[in-house]
């Protein structure tokens, strides 16, 4: 005996061999009232989603997978899971390559040799009982990039010499770096996930285009300000505050 307490068993994972989407899954177990947490992994999505309103392609052996969960953090500071789970997908990529290749794009865009190889899609509400629900949802082409897609994209398959994880392994090793990270937050607050991901970050210091809907703004990427906005130094020497839109480095946007 120790006297320390035991961890907490880690979450279910539930496996779909066809779903339409892992966050509509999500979705509807919470406004069921399933609090979670668990894995929702589906092996094939027929109506994957992503940012911004766009679909997400599932190749065959790509990991689509979600976490549902419940909490009673504050709005604001739950949003900041999507660095969390950022950080956690570094982790499960940092296991097959070396880690300096792989980065972070803000907000949330896992990049392996400066292409986009993962999404990360957050979607949450209100439970009846008070307090949220939260929908983590990650997309990881573990076999296969889109072959569809508007802006260059890779594989992690495309940089081994052997067969990449299959996605039942992948989501085993997403959601123990994911419960890490999560302790990260919890115990040593939002600044230590900051200067996490600030260490990945794709692009700081460089040129940076961000595309807020019907607005283009151009600047240098600073870095992230306390709760987690980009901050853009524009061509006039003003700061500009990115909540909330995608970001370009040196690519055609
Ligand atoms: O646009 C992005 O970059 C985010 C993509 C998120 C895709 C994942 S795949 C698993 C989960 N289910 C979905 O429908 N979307 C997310």
């Amino acid at each position: 005996m120790t006297g320390e307490p035991p961890a907490p068993a880690a979450p279910p994972v539930v496996v779909f061999d066809e779903i339409d989407s892992t966050n509509a899954e999500a979705r509807r177990r919470a406004e069921a009232g399933e609090l979670g947490p668990v894995w929702l992994l589906g092996l094939r999505q027929s109506a994957g989603r992503g940012r911004r309103g766009r679909a997400w392609e599932t190749g065959a052996g790509n990991l689509a997978a979600t976490l549902l969960f419940s909490t009673d953090k504050p709005p604001a500071v739950a949003a900041q899971v999507s660095f969390v789970a950022a950080l956690a997908v570094a982790d499960l990529l940092a296991s097959f390559v070396p880690s300096q290749r792989v980065s972070l794009k803000w907000p949330n865009d896992p990049m392996l040799d400066g292409l986009k190889v993962s999404g990360i899609l957050v979607e949450s509400g209100t439970r009846p009982s008070g307090g949220l629900w939260i929908a983590v949802g990650f997309g990881v082409n573990l076999a296969a990039k889109p072959l569809e897609s508007e802006r260059p994209a890779t594989a992690l398959s495309v940089h081994l010499a052997g067969a990449p994880p299959l996605p039942t392994e992948a989501v085993q090793i997403l959601a123990e770096a994911f419960d890490r990270w999560s302790l990260v937050w919890d115990s040593l607050g939002f600044p230590a996930i900051a200067d996490a991901w600030t260490a990945r970050a794709h692009g700081l210091g460089a040129p940076c285009v961000a595309r807020l809907g019907t607005e283009t703004v151009e600047g240098i990427a600073e870095g992230l300000d306390d709760d987690g906005a980009l901050r853009l130094r524009l061509p006039d020497g003003r700061l500009r505050r990115i909540t909330a839109g995608d970001v370009f480095f040196g690519e055609a946007i």
